[in-house]
């Protein structure tokens, strides 16, 4: 598998469910924010979307919002503008189960016709801000936030997009402390690969 896409974080949240910057709450000791970077870390260039100077993020270039405040959608769209590549992994920084080989799978599900892969939570439903995109859906997304839309799921027609399942363990969300202990007490650190 060729580690050829674009890394990206969207770090611009206001952590208002869980009360204090999620980002830098620890998990098996180290920030969230860096269990999300270390599944990247291969990446040729990786993008912080994030205030300039809010987080200190070794080898990652931070981009600033270009829309801030206005939800991940808009990161996706700072994201895609910045990438040097055709497609751009994108993800937040409160999904502590993502690894390289989560990546690894994504990135072998992509196809030519397709402008995205999104991976299938334990519901099935596609989780948009885990997934890989082509730079091409840049024109698509600022037109949607022009148009006022914020939904990140929106961002790619359904028929344009690839779904994988199997993927749901790397999903858990830690949008509340009660999430964070549940993560710690089920993932010890030694079963993460
Ligand atoms: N760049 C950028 N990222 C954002 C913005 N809003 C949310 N995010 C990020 O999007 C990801 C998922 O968002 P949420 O889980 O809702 O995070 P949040 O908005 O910080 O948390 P809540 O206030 O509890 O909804 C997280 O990584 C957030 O940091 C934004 O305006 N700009
Ligand atoms: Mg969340």
């Amino acid at each position: 598998m060729s580690w050829d896409f674009t890394a990206s974080i969207t770090a611009g949240g206001r952590s208002s469910r869980f009360g204090s910057d999620k980002a830098l709450a620890l998990l098996h000791g180290r920030p969230l924010l860096h269990h999300v970077a270390a599944s990247l870390q291969a990446c040729p260039a990786r993008l912080l979307i994030a205030p300039p100077g809010k987080y200190v993020l070794d080898g990652w270039t931070v981009v600033p919002d270009t829309r801030p405040g206005e939800g991940p959608l808009a990161g996706l769209e700072a994201a895609l503008h910045h990438a040097p590549a055709q497609w751009l992994a994108f993800t937040g920084v409160d999904l502590p189960g993502l690894t390289p080989g989560f990546w690894a799978a994504l990135a072998q599900a992509r196809t030519s016709e397709a402008l995205a892969v999104l991976p299938l939570d334990e519901a099935d439903r596609p989780q948009p801000l885990a997934g890989l995109y082509r730079r091409e859906l840049l024109p698509r997304v600022s037109a949607l936030l022009d148009a006022g839309e914020r939904r990140l799921r929106l961002a790619v027609p359904a028929e344009q997009c690839v779904f994988l399942g199997g993927l749901s363990a790397a999903l858990r969300n830690v949008n509340t402390p009660e999430a964070l202990a549940a993560v710690a007490a089920e993932h010890p650190d030694s079963q993460r690969q």
